[in-house]
């Protein structure tokens, strides 16, 4: 397994991302995730959105616990993107080494398009300044119902901004990431999060063994 390709055209890693609604267990998996890589000997780059950069971490606490409205809470996940894209993710690719994130832009397109409906065209604008064209080669989605992520949450920690929210808000972002979904199926490993952790391990290595990662 390399990811590194000929010296002629440089070195070219690969961008990996995680998604789901909270609690669905991303958390959970992530180290086995990177683990698995670098036990083969590549480099993984362990990191998340928001936050990743010194100043995107201040601005995730502003976002996760501040009151604030869709607009300044949209415009605030981009601002802490586009810090960490110019200082982590792009010179990492760079290098050749692997990126783990957990979130990125398509978490802005369920929790603030699905979540809180705010206008998918203007997210798409943003996305492509602040992206420059740089997109994930593969996002695992774990997929749960919103009632059991939320029994989860529940039995593990005091609710954020976000974690606060109704079922109500959690269906409209999971229908949010379908619709995200849709139009790049062939970059999204969807994982069904309901069963055990066990369980869950066993779909991420199948998804990547399909890849011949
Ligand atoms: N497959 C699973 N089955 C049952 N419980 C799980 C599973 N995976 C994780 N959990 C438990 O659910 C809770 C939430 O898991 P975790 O923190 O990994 O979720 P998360 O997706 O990272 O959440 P968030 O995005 O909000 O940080 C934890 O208490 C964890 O032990
Ligand atoms: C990237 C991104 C994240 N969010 C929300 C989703 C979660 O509720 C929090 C991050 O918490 P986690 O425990 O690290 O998953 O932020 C968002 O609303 N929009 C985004 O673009």
């Amino acid at each position: 397994m390399s990811f590194v390709s000929s010296p002629a055209s440089g070195p070219r890693g690969r961008f990996v991302t995680i998604e789901g609604i909270d609690g669905a267990g991303k958390s959970t998996q992530v180290e086995r995730i990177a683990a698995r890589w670098r036990d083969a000997g590549l480099e993984v780059v362990r990191t998340r959105e928001p936050g990743g950069t010194p100043l995107a971490e201040r601005l995730r606490e502003l976002v996760l616990h501040q009151p604030m409205d869709t607009l300044t809470e949209t415009l605030l996940v981009f601002a802490a993107r586009r810090d960490h894209l110019r200082e982590v993710v792009e010179p990492a690719l760079a290098r050749g080494a692997v990126v783990l994130c957990d979130r990125f832009t398509d978490a802005t397109f369920a929790y603030q398009g699905g979540g809180r409906g705010f206008d998918r065209a203007v997210l798409a604008q943003l996305e492509g300044w602040v992206q420059q064209g740089r997109q994930p080669d593969l996002t695992f989605w774990f997929d749960l119902a919103p009632e059991i992520a939320a029994r989860r949450r529940a039995a593990a920690r005091a609710p954020d901004r976000f974690e606060s929210e109704d079922i109500a808000f959690f269906t409209a972002v999971r229908a949010g990431y379908a619709q995200r979904f849709d139009a790049t199926p062939q970059r999204v490993a969807r994982i069904d999060a309901e069963v055990g952790p066990e369980a869950v391990a066993a779909q991420i290595d199948a998804a990547l063994e399909a890849r011949g990662w």
